[in-house]
């Protein structure tokens, strides 16, 4: 069975924290070349993605829902009452790959929660939806393993660098210029970025910007 990948998606005034270094309408184009990478791992893997959006998105042949709620709300609605397998995995993980959403899907526990910087939660798959409880925000990697604990289920702990780099911050582009060789690195270089040495360690930096330093 092709396991269905959820992938939530603001597609309007997204990345706030990339604010001091692209525009809105730069922040909205970079958000889909992520989710175009995205979708690219997922598909890789042999899944079926599913885009759970607030506005209006088109994407090749994946389909879109489009639910305006909150993310935990969105994915609550979405959860129940189906109880088949499925995995969430944030539309802003540049470096997913076939290899580390495979990762995910195959821990063999009924809950798999796959941390992401800053003590979020980048990849959920559980082996029955309606059994998940969404807690995004805040420290939501802490509460998603207390909640599947607390209600019995065998939680593993996905340990894959590429879901644990989500890319919020503009010390995150880096990572993307190492890692990664899809839409979003080229939308990247296309925008002027390059990679630069900053006061102690390589960054990015892009012609003319305050910010980069
Ligand atoms: N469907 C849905 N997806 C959301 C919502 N808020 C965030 N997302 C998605 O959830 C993932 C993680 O969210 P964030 O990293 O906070 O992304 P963001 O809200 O665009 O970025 P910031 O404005 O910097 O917080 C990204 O794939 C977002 O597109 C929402 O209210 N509904
Ligand atoms: C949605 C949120 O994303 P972050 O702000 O940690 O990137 C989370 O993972 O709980």
């Amino acid at each position: 069975m092709r396991i269905p990948v959820v992938i939530p998606y603001k597609p309007i005034n997204p990345k706030t924290r990339l604010s001091c270094i692209l525009t809105e309408n730069e922040r909205e184009s970079f958000a889909y070349a992520m989710l175009r990478d995205v979708v690219d791992a997922v598909k890789s893997a042999g899944c079926s993605p599913l885009i759970l959006a607030t506005a209006p998105v088109t994407l090749d042949d994946v389909p879109v829902q489009i639910l305006e709620e909150g993310l935990n709300e969105t994915i609550n609605k979405f959860c129940e009452g189906n109880e088949e397998p499925m995995a969430i995995v944030m539309a802003d993980l540049a470096l997913a790959d076939r290899s580390s959403i495979l990762s995910l899907l195959t821990s063999g526990g009924d809950l798999a929660i796959a941390p992401g910087r800053g003590g979020g939660t980048n990849g959920i798959y559980v082996r029955s939806a309606t059994l998940f409880q969404a807690q995004y925000y805040g420290m939501s990697y802490e509460k998603h393993v207390r909640y599947g604990t607390d209600t019995g289920l065998m939680v593993k702990i996905i340990d894959s660098f590429r879901l644990y780099c989500d890319i919020d911050e503009q010390d995150d582009l880096i990572e993307i210029f190492i890692h990664n060789n899809g839409y979003s690195r080229d939308w990247l270089i296309r925008q002027g970025f390059e990679i630069a040495m900053k006061k102690s360690r390589i960054g990015v930096k892009r012609p003319d910007c305050e910010s980069d330093l």
